[in-house]
């Protein structure tokens, strides 16, 4: 027996019980530790796990995550549960990691809860710390997403099919589709090695091209450069002075938008990125846009782009219409401005 299956048969997770209904198991992942595994066949969209958090920190918005908060919070759980919290603990020490808020911080999810107050929708300062969907890896070209939660649960959906044996990552950050790889990479705070991460290869090059060329569509149709760090800031991600002052007056015509958004669907697709969450996403904000247009010509063209299945056929019959103008449009950017003016913090 190799010395390293000593220490995976011994390790901290072998003893972690993890519940039935959980359709993964741990192993180790090479250089990523260990992660979870398929043990059947998940399809599409379906659900693959629901988690309640193990405790919460309510931190104020000056307060950061600190050990005494951590332990306080361990100290009121059940002894099953702090078995678990004392488990996770066991591996990170293994990891060389003996600092109890790091351990709080690698397993938690930001928590949003609902509100009267529309602007306080998202409280970044309540923290969950999740036992099992934390095992999870992450991967810049995942196979499962955990969409923004509402409640004290976090839940864990398959982005395409998973076969049995396969590992299950989702991307610990939502905004990467727009960003390349050192981009990504300088948020992360590990080297990650998924197959866009990985220079010199077909895969890694055709990634690079389309995450940039999201990162301009989505300049066009925000009039913001989510991927840039000085986000809000000038941007130069669109060249062309008169295309770059009419999207960040968001005066860019319906049908191009529709031809846009049809090709950011397409992008994500090609990169195996589409999940069900953000096709009904730009799918309604697509609806939304052509619900503006007055033409009669255009609303049709419209409905044939939306009734297309596929991104490529929507990208494709978008295209013919691209640049067409609408009355329409004036309506809609003054609207799009007033939204905007509503949001600004
Ligand atoms: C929430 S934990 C995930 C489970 C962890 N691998 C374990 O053994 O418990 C997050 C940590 O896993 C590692 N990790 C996750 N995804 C990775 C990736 N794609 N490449 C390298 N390391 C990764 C990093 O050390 C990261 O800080």
């Amino acid at each position: 027996m190799s010395p390293s299956s000593v220490m995976d048969r011994e390790h901290p997770y072998v003893f972690l019980e993890i519940p039935p209904e959980v359709p993964f198991e741990l192993k180790p992942a090479g250089e990523k530790g260990w992660g979870g595994f398929a043990t059947r066949f998940i399809a599409r969209n379906s659900l693959i796990y629901q988690e309640p958090a193990l405790f919460t920190l309510h931190l104020t918005m000056t307060q950061q995550v600190n050990d005494s908060a951590v332990l306080q919070a361990v100290k009121n759980l059940s002894k099953n549960d702090k078995q678990k919290f004392n488990l996770l603990h066991e591996a990170s020490i293994l990891q060389g990691n003996d600092n109890i808020s790091e351990l709080f911080i690698t397993n938690y999810f930001a928590l949003a809860i609902p509100s009267h107050k529309h602007r306080e929708l998202y409280q970044p300062n309540l923290l969950g710390f999740f036992v099992f969907i934390s095992r999870l890896n992450h991967s810049c070209v995942a196979n499962a997403y955990v969409p923004q939660n509402m409640r004290k649960t976090i839940s864990c959906y398959a982005a395409r099919d998973i076969q049995p044996g396969e590992e299950i990552t989702f991307s610990y950050c939502g905004e990467f589709p727009n960003m390349c790889r050192d981009r990504r990479h300088g948020l992360l705070d590990f080297i990650c090695h998924c197959p866009a991460c990985v220079p010199g290869t077909r895969f890694y090059e055709l990634s690079e091209m389309r995450r940039q060329l999201i990162r301009g569509l989505h300049y066009l149709l925000l009039g913001l450069d989510l991927a840039s760090s000085r986000r809000g800031g000038p941007s130069m991600i669109i060249t062309d002075p008169e295309l770059r002052d009419n999207a960040e007056k968001l005066n860019i015509p319906l049908m191009s938008r529709l031809f846009y958004e049809s090709m950011v669907g397409l992008m994500l697709e090609e990169e195996g990125i589409m999940n069900g969450l953000t096709s009904e996403y730009i799918t309604n904000r697509m609806s939304q846009m052509a619900e503006y247009l007055a033409e009669k010509s255009n609303v049709l063209a419209a409905r044939k782009i939306m009734e297309q299945d596929r991104w490529m056929d929507r990208w494709l019959l978008a295209s013919r219409t691209f640049g067409v103008r609408d009355r329409g449009d004036w309506d809609a950017c003054a609207t799009l401005q007033l939204i905007r003016a509503a949001n600004r913090p």
